[in-house]
């Protein structure tokens, strides 16, 4: 490596460095062979002048040399040829300092002693820097440090420049530059004979073919350099002044690591160290006379030599320049056994050789062992710092404290109108205010209002939050930032807060603005929760939430930056945060009425292709999901309309759109799991029970569909009801007949089948919750009175007495009681109409209300006027056919938990 880089080294550091040479007094150049690299990267074109010494008289010249003012200064003799001044700051060694350098040699591989070699010889005439030499007498001495150690590389980078100058643009060696013909150089003596090609008949050098290219490239080097750096000099054809080397270039910097490295390999060399066994100490150094010192460190000794006799012994061996160690298994046995060499060879006790304790191990064991540790403990704090110290708006490593909030703006997504949003109309006109705010702020500023910094939007899931707070965005025209609460939690300390502060400078960057954090409940849940149990992923929600607050606070009126956020649970979130001030407005957003289901049909069936009656379509939809939030609604349209495409039909009806709710509500069908016969029939009569309660009950809900098609999870059959439209009120009568129409299908059970099934599990659940609460919270318990027992399932103890908790499960089970005897009594006296219901429905396995009407007779009650507008048949409409089979996803091995599952929508 190093051949080829010191050839290629020397060339290309050529230009940085060439004009320091010029600044130079003449120099004599010097031959060198093109035998080796070094040789090659330092054998540049050469001219000698008049007054040059052939390189043979070198030695006889120098040693007649005057003391230099600043080399020799010791009183040697200076081994620079006579009338030579070194460049500034260099000095030249004297005779037994160049020898010391030379004899350094050694200590290089073979393949580098020759290349150096070359390099010392130039030395002898050009100097050394100052510093060099203060190294060498520092080893002479003894005292070498690290002090020296770090010195070399500048060294190395001064040599670098002044030898690999080439000779032509020393001083002594200027060319004509004023010349026509490139590479023709005005010569005033004779030239060198060797290495220079051969002269002309005239005394002219006459340059061979690869000389004259070489002179060529030099005259080329030399006009660039006088164009791009020295153009008036050009002009005047004066050679250019002395500059001092590139720092900047690569290839100076190349250079010299190249000359540092046998530099540091001569001082302080390292890689020499050489082991060998307890005989070759023996019989090469000990047995004479060479060993200094032995420094034990640990299992390995040391071995210092007397460098002077060991040379005077081994003149041609690298021993010199080596540090020898040998291993060894105790320090006693060493002890002993050096002993006892000593005592053969001789050696009187006084002049033994010393013996040291080296103490150098324990900081590098102490390294050894704690290291890796230090190194993973410091990188982890320097990440975690990283990730909590990211100012707004930076990044940091890894982005960590980065906002992932997606902003989108009026020419790219947000499209989205109040038109588009249905069936909220008081939500609607709260928010209406934020966007007049963002569109006129100066019509509220003008009065000295105060404008709202932000509004919580809470309510059920799917119900039209995150629609809201993009057509608030939308409707005013300003830049929208989406983030969900969990974004701003990371495994990092600090980047939660970190986040936030970079959402709002982001914010306040594109202000007017609209910040929607969706689930805010995952970062603003109140901090007194948990109490005690509180481990540190809650501190740091909690300085999230604290910089949410402090950033809400820090909004001035002026800036119009509008925060909204979405929660499922606003009951859980953290009273600072509702205070006003931050939020202040607090938007609740329930699932649609009757009315406003049937608006967000209207939106939605917009893009949907039907031929039906967009009024009665949207209203018996309407109808028939009671319950549905905006997204079910939504939902329910696009599988109408995939489940129009898979029959191939040319637009969405009806009865797409009944199949599609009935999918939404029940799950999939699944056909797959076929029944036997038996578990049909029971199936079969379990539903007709549920169906005959609904049918005759006053007060039970309207019956729409009863099904034995099994459904989503472990539902075997389902029946339908209606509940009588938005009921946000129930009277004790229909609670009554709801839960006796629930037990409908146990007792049909009991009356039909020796035996009862485990299918009925469900229905006892819902039962005896609705009775329970009748008791403890609705008050319609006489014996216990209008009292509202609160049943905390994490408290240890009840709030009430225990003969209270006796009285309500007595009042329980008489409500639960009470209800299956109306059940009983009213299904014994329609046995028989259980059996039509039952065995038609094992025929047809689905039943609408039609069927009903036409097996039982009318329903002897009236029903609500909506539902018999869209269900009574009238209007020419009839209730869907028995759904198309559709495919089937579900596992039929599933655990089947309940048999049987009833669906009244309220209690969806
Ligand atoms: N009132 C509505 N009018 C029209 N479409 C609605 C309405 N409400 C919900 N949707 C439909 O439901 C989808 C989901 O609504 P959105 O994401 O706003 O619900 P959300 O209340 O934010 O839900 P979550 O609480 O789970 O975040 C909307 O993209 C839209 O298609």
């Amino acid at each position: 490596m190093f051949r080829t880089s010191a050839r290629q080294l020397a060339r290309c550091s050529r230009l940085p460095l060439t004009p320091r040479i010029l600044a130079r007094p003449a120099l004599r150049a010097v031959r060198y062979p093109q035998s080796t690299p070094a040789a090659a990267a330092l054998a540049r074109p050469r001219f000698q002048s008049t007054n040059s010494p052939r390189p043979e008289d070198e030695n006889d010249s120098r040693n007649q040399a005057p003391r230099q003012p600043d080399g020799g200064d010791d009183g040697s003799k200076a081994a620079a040829p006579k009338g030579r001044e070194p460049p500034p700051g260099w000095v030249r060694l004297n005779d037994e300092e160049y020898e010391d350098l030379m004899s350094f040699l050694k200590v290089l591989p073979p393949h580098q002693r020759a290349e150096m070699e070359e390099i010392f010889k130039e030395v002898k005439e050009i100097g050394v820097p100052v510093e060099l030499r203060d190294i060498l007498r520092s080893k002479l001495d003894g005292k070498l440090s690290m002090k020296h150690a770090l010195k070399i590389p500048g060294i190395a980078f001064k040599m670098a420049s002044e030898l690999s100058t080439p000779t032509e643009f020393r001083q002594d060696k200027t060319p004509d530059f004023t010349s026509n013909r490139p590479g023709e150089q005005k010569h005033t003596g004779s030239s060198s004979k060797k290495g220079q090609g051969a002269e002309g008949e005239q005394g002219r050098p006459r340059p061979q073919p690869q000389q004259q290219k070489q002179q060529q490239q030099q005259h080329q080097h030399q006009q660039q350099y006088q164009s791009g750096q020295r153009g008036q000099n050009k002009q005047k054809g004066t050679p250019p002044p002395p500059r001092r080397f590139d720092p900047a270039d690569f290839w100076t910097w190349f250079v010299a690591a190249i000359l540092a490295y046998p530099f540091y390999s001569m001082f302080f060399s390292a890689e020499s160290a050489r082991e060998i066994t307890w005989q070759e100490l023996r019989t090469k150094f000990l047995d004479k006379g060479l060993v200094q010192k032995l420094i034990v460190d640990k299992d390995r000794v040391r071995v210092e030599l007397n460098r002077d006799a060991v040379r005077s012994i081994y003149p041609d061996s690298q021993a010199v320049g080596t540090n020898y160690y040998f291993s060894i298994g105790s320090i006693d046995a060493f002890e002993r056994r050096l002993d006892e060499a000593q005592q053969e060879l001789g050696i009187p006790p006084s002049q033994r050789i010393p013996v040291s304790y080296a103490r150098e191990g324990i900081a590098t064991n102490l390294l050894m062992a704690f290291g890796p540790t230090i190194l993973l403990v410091g990188l982890l704090l320097w990440v975690s710092r990283r990730a909590s110290g990211i100012g707004a708006g930076s990044s940091g490593m890894f982005g960590f404290g980065k906002s992932k909030a997606k902003m989108f703006n009026h020419d790219s997504a947000v499209k989205v109108k109040f038109s588009d949003v249905a069936g909220m109309d008081e939500a609607k006109t709260e928010i209406m205010e934020f966007v007049s705010f963002l569109r006129t702020p100066e019509r509220f500023q003008r009065l000295g209002a105060k404008i709202p910094r932000g509004a919580i939007l809470s309510g059920p899931p799917g119900t039209g939050k995150t629609l809201l707070a993009k057509a608030t965005a939308g409707e005013s025209q300003v830049p929208f930032f989406s983030v969900s609460g969990s974004e701003f939690v990371e495994m990092f300390v600090g980047v939660g807060a970190s986040r936030v502060r970079d959402l709002f400078a982001t914010a306040r960057k594109n202000a007017p603005c609209i910040i929607f954090i969706d689930e805010i409940d995952a970062i603003g849940k109140s901090r007194s929760e948990g109490g005690g149990f509180r481990g540190g992923g809650n501190d740091e929600r909690e300085a999230t939430l604290n910089q949410i607050l402090t950033e809400m606070d820090g909004f001035n009126t002026s800036e119009q930056v509008v925060v909204l956020a979405g929660t499922n649970r606003p009951d859980i979130l953290d009273q600072a945060l509702m205070r006003p001030g931050r939020f202040d407005r607090h938007i609740h957003i329930d699932r649609p009425t009757m009315k406003g289901r049937q608006d967000i049909f209207k939106v939605h069936l917009q893009k949907i292709l039907t031929k039906e009656d967009m009024e009665y379509l949207t209203g018996r939809l309407a109808a028939l999901t009671p319950g549905f939030a905006g997204a079910d609604i939504a939902n329910a349209v696009n599988e109408a309309a995939l489940i129009a495409a898979r029959a191939n039909a040319s637009s969405v009806e009806m009865i797409h759109f009944e199949q599609a709710i009935e999918r939404v509500i029940g799950g999939l069908e699944r056909k797959s799991l076929v029944l036997s016969p038996e578990e049909k029939r029971t199936v079969a009569y379990h539903e007709a029970g549920h169906a005959i309660c609904g049918w005759f009950f006053r007060w039970a809900d309207p019956l729409l569909k009863v099904s034995i098609i099994p459904r989503g999870q472990g539902a075997l059959g389902y029946a339908q009801y209606l509940p009588s439209s938005d009921a946000y009120l129930m009277t004790t009568n229909q609670l009554m007949d709801r839960m006796a129409m629930t037990l409908g299908g146990r007792v049909s059970e009991e009356l039909h089948f020796p035996t009862v099934t485990t299918g009925a599990s469900d229905d006892f659940k819902k039962v005896t919750r609705m009775a329970t609460t009748m008791v403890t919270q609705w008050g319609m318990s006489e014996k216990l009175g209008p009292l509202h027992f609160e049943n905390d399932q994490n408290q240890l103890h009840k709030p009430f007495a225990e003969s209270t908790a006796q009285a309500i499960d007595a009042e329980v089970r008489r409500i639960v009681d009470e209800a299956y005897k109306q059940c009983k009594d009213l299904l014994i006296s329609k046995k028989k109409e259980i059996g039509l219901v039952a065995e038609e429905l094992l025929r047809k396995e689905v039943l609408t209300r039609d069927d009903l009407v036409r097996l039982l007779g009318p329903r002897q009650w009236p029903e609500k006027e909506e539902f018999s507008k869209f269900f009574d048949g009238r209007n020419g409409q009839k209730s869907a056919p028995p759904p198309f089979p559709t495919e089937n996803t579900d596992s039929p091995n599933e655990p089947q938990p309940a048999l049987f599952e009833e669906k009244p929508e309220a209690e969806r």
